[in-house]
């Protein structure tokens, strides 16, 4: 493990370390430190490191996961948008074989450095609650594919990932995230946990890719899905209807594979499976490709 000052592990060191070093928290970048050594362990032993490993983590702080991920891997990418913490990382570990760091908003830096570089087998991070479920969407819709996710994220974001059919929680990116994923939470963490204290709980995912609906198009995908929610008390044949693949590709298009893939057009869109849509894709994926290019 590598070597690091500073090992808080409470919000009175964090916040005497951060007062001597001169350092503050904005609020604006979702800014809740972990203050939890056993919590910060369970999430690097979730990431089941390996020697070949190459490692993305967003929003590192002061780097106390970081720490303990480098040195386990390859090598570690990772990206942070705070001027003070990227000089404390910069200090501490730029002399560091294997690290490299991604100065800036993640949002838009995540994409060109997946195409610069060697894309990561692992990316993890307590992410900033503010981005976390458009970062997450995004990773997705792009296809990124690493071996395993693990993040820390608002409860109510974690249960709408991982929500099943019929649950009040199972929506549009329940679906998105089921298309390719594999979505447990692995953990509940008390706000008590964080500095400053969230007024929200988290939970921490770990997603595993699964390929079950290889082929299917990830953009036709998440649309058919936005528009089966869009207003989750019509039925599926007025959601469908007024869709935005209904404008695109016509109306009875749209509801003939739905039927076909044994969706009932009376249903409400909570009731129909990630299974059912992927078939229903399955029968509009030429028409879809021909109408995008
Ligand atoms: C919830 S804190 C996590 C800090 C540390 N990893 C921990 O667990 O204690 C979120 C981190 O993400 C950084 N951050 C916020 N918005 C970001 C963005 N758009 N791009 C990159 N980093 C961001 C913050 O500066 C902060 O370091």
């Amino acid at each position: 493990m590598v070597e690091y000052p500073f090992d808080y592990d409470s919000p009175a060191s964090l916040a005497a370390f951060l007062e001597a070093r001169g350092l503050s928290m904005q609020k604006r970048f979702g800014q809740n430190f972990l203050v939890s050594p056993g919590v910060r362990s369970k999430i690097v032993k979730l990431l089941e490191l390996s020697k070949d490993d190459h490692v993305w983590e967003i929003g590192p702080g002061l780097g106390a996961m970081t720490h303990m991920v480098l040195g386990l891997c390859r090598n570690i990418t990772v990206f942070e948008i705070d001027r003070g913490f990227i000089s404390f990382l910069r200090e501490h570990f730029s002399m560091v074989e294997g690290f490299e760091l991604v100065e800036g908003d993640v949002m838009k830096n995540w994409q060109p450095a997946y195409t610069r570089f060697a894309p990561p087998s692992l990316i993890f991070g307590n992410l900033p609650y503010n981005c976390a479920a458009s970062f997450i969407g995004d990773l997705i819709e792009a296809g990124a594919n690493p071996r395993k996710m693990v993040f820390t994220i608002q409860k109510e974001v974690a249960e709408r990932m991982s929500a099943s059919p019929g649950t009040k929680r199972y929506g549009a990116f329940s679906m998105i995230c089921a298309f390719s994923w594999d979505v447990r939470i692995a953990g509940i963490i008390k706000p008590g946990s964080f500095f400053p204290v969230p007024e929200v709980t988290s939970a921490i995912i770990e997603m595993v890719p699964h390929h079950r609906f290889s082929g299917l198009s990830a953009g036709l995908a998440s649309t058919f899905a936005k528009d089966l929610f869009a207003n989750r008390r019509k039925t599926v044949r007025n959601s469908l209807s007024g869709g935005i693949l209904a404008a695109r590709l016509g109306k009875n298009a749209i509801l003939n594979a739905a039927e076909e893939a044994g969706i009932g057009l009376g249903q409400r869109g909570e009731e129909v499976s990630v299974e059912m849509v992927a078939k229903a894709c399955g029968h509009l994926t030429d028409k879809f490709a021909s109408n995008i290019l």
